[in-house]
């Protein structure tokens, strides 16, 4: 069988231990062995089958959605999973839904922003599931610019109360993740308005449904903001509008580890910094971090193993047309995606150290690190999703005319995937937060502070800013430019963790060499691509760019036998890729034509409306003819 053929043999030429580098990717033995028996299991079930998903109603998807949730839970509870067993088998239903922002949202945001008390009473309801909470922040009017957020939360000494009121149509609540249909609880951000005065955003616990009929409580109106982006993909999530008229909530529902309302209405600030009022996003985008490797090396496997079943061209002696993953040109598309996966999978890891390591000295009142970690978090998001987004996109035309049929699993993956370069932070704006703590950090780099990092990707950024670096007045007048060297510094904290991960004890025969080849093409890929920063600033010459190509196309004959076997490394199912062209065994023309035969406009041979609209059309020309 040709495919299953093709992928054998290209597994016999593998130059490293696959099963070492699972565990490299994975992080850990114990993490490779949680998600490989997490995977089988959700693979197994056929509850979470994915293959309808693009042929449903919006309403038959969303149904589906909740019963595919409800029995996620029915087995956490039946299997007593742990918590991370948890985490693991809701990403591998692999479907956004109210659960991603309950768990992903909701609780980190009481763990970070209540209080004991607060955390004591609402973390247990939240843990059983007796609630289910969304995170309400942006608004119809106002997403990125959160200072600028207009719903009220207006204290009432009278009642010992809050207001939570929405003054204006774009004061709606608009996108929150769960809203729409299943949340019974939200975090709401609004402004604290003590005694008129105007005392910023802060986040408020609020009951939006009840819990004995799930109808929207009094004051409160809800719903979807309808279909998004694709068939299937996002439109399993019920992003909801929300209104507010003049709810009250108890006082104690503001969260108040950051800044406290008394009894009598005064407002204490703790020694916390303000900005633990953002600490979720700081949370949420480190995992969206993760979240990109995964995305980008599902996306990567498939168009890997299709380069190397698919054969186009090049008639060999043996009477075989030529593999297309052995065009240098599908080469120079595939593998610097394949080495981006890897890179992002190790920066991911160094984030979430950075963001534990950030939490500690929180707890310890050190908060000298909360701006170096919004910065990065920031920084990463963006450059990740944004990267990953596009190469989702480079592999579906990998793939040619097959890559676009939904049974590849490609655009799918897009669809569902590219709100990640806008939702927690558009990605422009994230850039521009990164650019303005590199201005603070070169105007402090006089007192003697050296910046660390690889000479010439450090002297790419150095000079960047050097050039484009003014005394800028504020978060508006930031020039585009300084979104160069904010891309920059981001591509340099990933080169370094690349470097540093080569740095650590990495077992098995040869997976160190494929690791390190697998850095020089994402290091010498960037470089290729913004030449013209390493040129202009002077830290390359134009030889040693000539070089620097060379040494990449050299790179990329030394991944070429290795690539099936790294993509076999993600260690991923045929269920979590959900593609034809991706399966392990190379089936690919049986299934692909296969796939076909399922869709529902083959159920008649003569389609429906043929009577109706193109018999007359036909008759007529038939009886044009013949006068
Ligand atoms: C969910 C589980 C994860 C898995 C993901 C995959 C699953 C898919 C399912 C769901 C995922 C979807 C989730 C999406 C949820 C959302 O989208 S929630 C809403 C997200 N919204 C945003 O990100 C808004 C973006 N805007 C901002 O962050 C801020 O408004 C701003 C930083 C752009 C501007 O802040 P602002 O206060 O208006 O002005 P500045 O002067 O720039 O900042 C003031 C100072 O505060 C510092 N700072 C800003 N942000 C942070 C932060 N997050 N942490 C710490 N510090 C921060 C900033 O540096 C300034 O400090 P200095 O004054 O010292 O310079
Ligand atoms: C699928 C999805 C899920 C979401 N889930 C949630 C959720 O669960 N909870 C929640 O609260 N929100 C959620 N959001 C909202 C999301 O956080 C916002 O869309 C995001 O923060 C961007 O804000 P915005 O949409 O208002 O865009 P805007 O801020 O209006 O940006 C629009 C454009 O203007 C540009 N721009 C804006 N400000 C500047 C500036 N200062 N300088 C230069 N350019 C600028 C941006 O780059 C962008 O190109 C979700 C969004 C999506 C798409």
């Amino acid at each position: 069988m040709a495919g299953f053929d093709d992928l054998a043999s290209e597994r016999s030429k593998a130059q490293f231990d696959v099963e070492e580098m699972k565990v490299i990717w994975a992080g850990s033995r114990h993490t490779l062995e949680v998600s490989d028996r997490i995977s089988r299991l959700v693979a197994n079930d056929p509850v979470f089958r994915k293959d309808t998903r693009t042929m449903l109603s919006r309403k038959d998807l969303f149904k589906n959605t909740l019963r595919k949730a409800a029995h996620a839970w029915k087995r956490i509870i039946e299997l007593r999973l742990s918590e991370e067993e948890a985490a693991e088998l809701r990403f591998y239903v692999d479907e956004p839904a109210f659960m991603d922002l309950h768990w992903g949202m909701f609780i980190p945001t009481i763990k970070g922003q209540g209080t004991e008390e607060q955390q004591q009473k609402w973390l247990p309801l939240a843990y059983k599931m007796k609630i289910i909470g969304c995170y309400a922040q942006t608004e119809l009017g106002h997403g990125s610019n959160v200072q600028g957020l207009e719903t009220t939360a207006t204290f009432d000494p009278q009642t010992d109360e809050f207001i939570i009121h929405s003054p204006t149509l774009t004061s709606s609540k608009w996108w929150p993740g769960g809203l729409g249909k299943v949340s019974t609880h939200a975090v709401v951000y609004g402004r604290l308005i003590i005694d008129s005065k105007d005392y910023g955003v802060n986040g408020f616990i609020v009951q939006l449904r009840s819990l004995d009929d799930h109808l929207p409580l009094p004051g409160i109106t809800i719903g979807d903001i309808g279909m998004k982006f694709g068939s299937g993909a996002y439109n399993t999530m019920d992003n909801g509008v929300l209104r507010f008229d003049h709810v009250r909530i108890p006082r104690d529902q503001m969260l108040m580890r950051v800044s406290q309302v008394t009894r009598e209405g005064k407002l204490v600030q703790s020694n916390v910094p303000w900005q633990l009022v953002y600490g979720t996003m700081v949370y949420v985008r480190q995992k969206i971090v993760s979240d990109a490797s995964c995305a980008l090396s599902r996306a990567v496997c498939i168009a890997t193993r299709y380069s190397a079943v698919r054969r186009q061209f090049g008639l060999q002696s043996n009477g075989i047309e030529t593999q297309v993953i052995d065009y240098k040109t599908q080469q120079s598309r595939l593998f610097p995606l394949l080495a981006s996966a890897y890179a992002f999978r190790f920066v991911g890891e160094w984030l979430k150290w950075l963001y534990m390591d950030v939490n500690q000295r929180l707890q310890a009142s050190d908060f000298s690190t909360l701006p170096e970690a919004h910065a990065c978090t920031a920084g990463l998001k963006s450059l990740t999703t944004s990267a990953t987004a596009d190469g989702i996109e480079e592999c579906r035309k990998l793939c040619g005319g097959h890559g676009y049929l939904c049974s590849s699993g490609l655009p799918e993956l897009f669809a569902v995937y590219i709100p990640a370069c806008t939702y927690e932070g558009d990605n422009i704006v994230l850039l521009l937060q990164v650019a303005r703590f590199l201005i603070k950090t070169v105007s402090q780099l006089g007192s003697g502070k050296e910046p660390v990092g690889t000479t010439v990707y450090m002297g790419r950024v150095e000079q960047l800013m050097q050039c484009h670096c003014a005394v800028q007045k504020g978060f508006l007048e930031l020039s585009a430019d300084l979104v160069q060297a904010a891309v920059a510094h981001c591509q340099l904290i990933v080169v370094s963790k690349f470097i540093e991960k080569l740095q650590q004890d990495i077992p098995g025969k040869g997976v160190k060499g494929q690791l390190e080849a697998l850095c020089n093409i994402y290091a010498l890929f960037i470089l290729h691509k913004h030449l013209g920063d390493f040129l202009s600033t002077g830290c390359i010459t134009p030889k040693q760019a000539s070089l620097a190509n060379a040494q990449l196309r050299s790179l990329y004959s030394q991944v070429r036998p290795n690539a099936i076997a790294l993509v076999d490394a993600f260690n991923y199912t045929d269920h979590y890729l959900s593609s034809v062209l991706g399966r392990y065994d190379g089936n690919v023309y049986p299934k692909l034509y296969e796939e076909a035969w399922k869709d529902p406009l083959n159920d008649s041979v003569v389609p429906d409306g043929y009577q109706e609209y193109i018999q007359p059309i036909l008759k007529q020309q038939l009886r044009n003819a013949r006068l």
